[in-house]
């Protein structure tokens, strides 16, 4: 299963001002780390509105390869029934395949440790330019033996767990991703002696969804405690709720709520989360910063609709700390190529080790459509140019989805962008061109 349609799609040009109401599929890291949980569980969890993309698809396939059953509603794809293994063992002498997903590379292997025998992962080719080596190391020091096939640190590679998990002090520097702490979090309530993992970088992306994993861990009755830059795990059970609804994807939302901004008008998510986990949380304050209204209408059944209203005038934001949320830098880096001045995101050093080098393929692309950028040592910098400097072009999308949302979002103000394979946005949603045709009416 790799991704390789090169056809060419037109994104369609903005006309006139947006007035959309769009439905965005769960979460892709919510969907996998309750896919993750609820395999390690003794009971089933029936899973609603769990996001159906190719990164969900490749988490269950993994999952299965373990031994666990994920059964999906006849009428409904998105509520899933996760069964683990009857006897709670996962099964050895299996193949993983993670195909560029970033939450099934870092966080199954973890869960390897609890095999009857040695579990080969693999995935796309473009995934093992990834790094990996983090997390392998942290469970190298858990007892796990890492035979790589390739190039060492990186995927392809054969875990054989140790006899016994019996957990206990690991440290590694986990500033190239987050999910490397995330994974050993996630693995660590089996482990006999629990886990103390201390991040020894300097420094450390993507916080939020650090916590996301804490909190979805205390969902789970695991007793997970974050000082400083350690992390300390208590063995224990792990049981979901009988039943976990997903929350919409949040970064997912972002190439449609900055349509907003791009195209003017209004465009609007319905349930939208009071409170979140997820980094996209913080789009709205960032969009408000942007020039956008933002709005929250309460509906009649409790749930909220946030509405996102601009006249088209899109602030820079000068110098701008992202490590928080690097995985939305496409989005916001596609809106400051039409803003009233420069913006440097910075803190997203890591993002050259995302789906593609993200610093160098935005840097290229934006330069591609006559616009003016440069990457920084930790990030982007973005500076405005007059519309008619800006032209179409065929963007490439590197098997990146973000970067495909990110021409997407060119094409509502610069006429004529054709996507290379728009596809590639099936990472994280299953219908990308569905939904962004209809936000345009
Ligand atoms: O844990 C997660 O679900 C994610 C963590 C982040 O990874 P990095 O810390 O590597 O940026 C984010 O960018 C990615 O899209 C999803
Ligand atoms: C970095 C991303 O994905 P992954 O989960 O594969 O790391 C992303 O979705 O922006």
């Amino acid at each position: 299963m790799t991704e390789t349609n090169e056809s060419l799609w037109r994104a369609p040009f903005a006309a006139e001002p947006l007035d959309a109401t769009v439905t965005i599929p769960g979460s892709k890291s919510l969907s996998n780390r309750y896919l993750v949980l609820a395999a390690m569980g003794t009971k089933p969890v029936t899973l609603i509105g769990l996001l159906r993309s190719r990164d969900t698809e490749l988490m269950m396939g993994a999952l299965e390869a373990l031994g666990v059953s994920c059964v999906a509603d006849a009428d409904d794809e998105t509520t899933v029934v996760v069964t683990p293994p009857e006897n709670g063992v996962f099964r050895g002498g299996s193949s993983v395949f993670c195909g560029l997903a970033g939450t099934v590379m870092r966080f199954v292997p973890a869960l390897a440790l609890y095999a009857d025998g040695p579990v080969h992962f693999d995935g796309d080719k473009q995934s093992y330019q990834r790094p990996m080596g983090p997390l392998l190391e942290g469970l190298r020091q858990l007892g796990a033996r890492i035979d790589f096939e390739g190039e060492p640190g990186h995927l392809p590679f054969t875990l054989t767990p140790p006899e016994q998990a019996v957990g206990g002090s690991v440290s590694i520097d986990s500033s190239g991703s987050s999910q490397f702490i995330s994974g050993l979090l996630l693995g660590a309530p089996k482990l006999g002696g629990g886990l103390r993992l201390t991040h020894t970088g300097e420094h450390l992306p993507s916080l939020p969804h650090i916590r996301m994993t804490m909190a979805d861990l205390g969902a789970a009755g695991v007793d997970v405690r974050m000082d400083g830059r350690t992390w300390t795990v208590a063995h224990g059970d792990v049981q979901l709720l009988p039943q976990v609804v997903v929350e919409p994807d949040l970064s997912n939302a972002a190439p449609f709520l900055g349509a907003a901004l791009i195209a003017g008008g209004t465009v609007r998510v319905p349930n939208w989360p009071e409170r979140t986990t997820q980094p996209g949380g913080l789009l709205p304050e960032y969009l408000e910063h942007m020039g956008a209204t933002i709005t929250i209408e309460e509906m009649p059944n409790g749930a909220r609709t946030l509405g996102v209203t601009s006249n088209g005038v899109i602030h820079g934001l000068g110098d701008f700390d992202l490590s928080a949320a690097g995985e939305i830098a496409p989005s916001l880096a596609a809106l400051l190529v039409f803003a009233d001045a420069p913006t440097s995101l910075t803190g997203i050093g890591h993002l050259r080790g995302h789906e593609t080098n993200r610093l160098e393929a935005l840097v290229t692309e934006i330069r591609r459509v006559g616009g003016d950028a440069d990457e920084l040592a930790d990030g982007i910098a973005i500076r405005p140019v007059g519309p008619e400097r800006l032209h179409g072009a065929v963007m490439e999308t590197y098997a990146d989805h973000r970067m495909a949302t990110f021409a997407a979002m060119l094409g509502l103000r610069i006429r004529d962008i054709d996507v290379v394979n728009v596809e590639t946005t099936r990472k994280t949603i299953p219908d990308f061109v569905g939904l962004w045709s209809s936000m345009l009416g």
